[in-house]
């Protein structure tokens, strides 16, 4: 959405999606649909892909907004604009992300004239038309990802509420102007959130995909392969990531629990796994971890990190024998990439030396926290040694 005039509505935030769910409806249930033009060229960013279509986390930059859109439940209709040579494109993004209520028109050689296609989908009312006339239309750019539903709400009620102050002429931008010449429609002009930035060069690329890794890093999940013990060297590095990760949601547990409650820690939001395996040099609590995560399709928006974490203790299991279990990582990682699950391994030092100890936990904390935050991809199967 612009940042600015009624029945104009800037982007929302990409957080990963409980659809629906937020802020009420609009009084008296508003109808209400969304354009998103989405036919430009990008020619600033200066790659050949049209900036929307262009990857942040390996999906496409428009996907953040339709998924940002589509989650507030009161838009009954998104209407996207995009040119010709890019309509299957677009069918493709809709099929593969799961994306609700989208309907495509052609877009046109401007912005204006984007805009205005969609708008003629949704005032046509043809029988044929799975689209129905709403009362108000949120104008939101395809490469403007960051919106909440708050300011959504702010734009669509004020929309219907308000009249055009002499401020808002005085102060507002063109549109407000256009909109009273041509239209004879009083605007309002809404003041947007600093989220609501356009996607105009490279760097607003990487800046959208570090916004989009700190909000997927902010809940994690413990799964510990013995029962609760506070003594247990589990708890000690549970206890090391919580002071590393301040305000960080950490929920921990036995994957007996875990799997239990893993579709409440799904709809929490959780796209970071961390796999305590005391007990054995096996991959076995990994495995079901992962297949639990293979079926709950939790890594079709956003890539899924599960870090397999052992402890070297040279007492207890021969070091080769270790090893050579511990290198199966590569196979199992290779399989689980291809659904966007991210595993990587980290062997952590398990000397008797009660400092040592503290300062191995310590190491792979850190190693474990910058394995969340990042998620690159090099990392994929390796492991790692604190
Ligand atoms: N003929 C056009 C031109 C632009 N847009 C859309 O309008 C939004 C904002 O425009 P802008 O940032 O200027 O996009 P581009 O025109 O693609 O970029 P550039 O100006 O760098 O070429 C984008 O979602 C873009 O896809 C559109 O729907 N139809
Ligand atoms: O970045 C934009 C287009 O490139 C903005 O979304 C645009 O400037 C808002 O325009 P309008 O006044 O037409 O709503």
């Amino acid at each position: 959405m612009d940042p600015g005039p009624a029945g104009a509505a800037g982007p929302a935030e990409p957080g990963p999606g409980v659809r629906g769910a937020g802020p009420a409806a609009p009084a008296s249930s508003l109808a209400v649909a969304a354009v998103l033009p989405a036919g430009g060229s990008g020619e600033r960013m200066g790659v050949p892909t049209p900036k929307q279509f262009c990857r942040v986390l390996e999906r496409p930059l428009i996907s953040y907004t339709l998924q940002a859109l589509e989650r507030v439940c009161w838009i009954k209709d998104i209407v996207v604009s995009v040119t010709r040579e890019n309509m299957e494109v677009m069918k493709d993004i809709i099929q593969k992300y799961q994306h609700e209520r989208v309907s495509l028109v052609e877009a046109g050689v401007t912005r204006h004239r984007s805009i205005f296609n969609g708008l003629k989908a949704l005032a046509e009312d043809q029988p044929d038309s799975k689209l129905s006339k709403p009362e108000v239309v949120i104008i939101h750019d395809a490469v403007r990802p960051f919106v909440e539903e708050d300011m959504l709400l702010k734009v669509a009620t004020a929309a219907k509420e308000h009249g055009c102050s002499d401020y808002d002429l005085e102060f507002g931008t063109e549109c407000l102007q256009l909109a009273l010449k041509y239209c004879h429609v009083k605007a309002k002009l809404v003041e947007g959130s600093p989220d609501l930035w356009k996607v105009t060069y490279k760097r607003d690329l990487y800046a959208a995909e570090s916004i989009i890794k700190e909000r997927i890093s902010q809940h994690i999940c413990i799964v510990m392969d013995t029962k609760e013990d506070e003594e247990h060297v589990g708890h000690h590095l549970e206890e090391m990531l919580k002071n590393e990760l301040n305000h960080v949601k950490v929920t921990s547990g036995p994957l007996c629990h875990a799997g239990r409650d893993l579709q409440q820690i799904i709809l929490e939001q959780c796209y970071s796994f961390v796999c305590v395996n005391v007990m054995t040099s096996e991959f076995e609590e990994t495995k079901k971890l992962v297949n639990m995560l293979k079926e709950s399709h939790l890594s079709v928006l956003y890539p899924v990190i599960v870090i397999s974490v052992h402890f070297l203790d040279y007492k207890s299991v021969h070091f080769d024998h270790k090893m050579e279990n511990l290198m199966q990582i590569r196979e199992l990682a290779k399989e689980v990439k291809e659904r966007n699950i991210l595993l990587c391994g980290l062997l952590i030092y398990y000397p008797q030396d009660e400092r040592k100890l503290q300062d191995s936990l310590r190491q792979g904390a850190t190693v474990i926290t910058t394995l969340i935050k990042e998620r690159n991809s090099a990392f994929i199967g390796q492991l790692l040694v604190a």
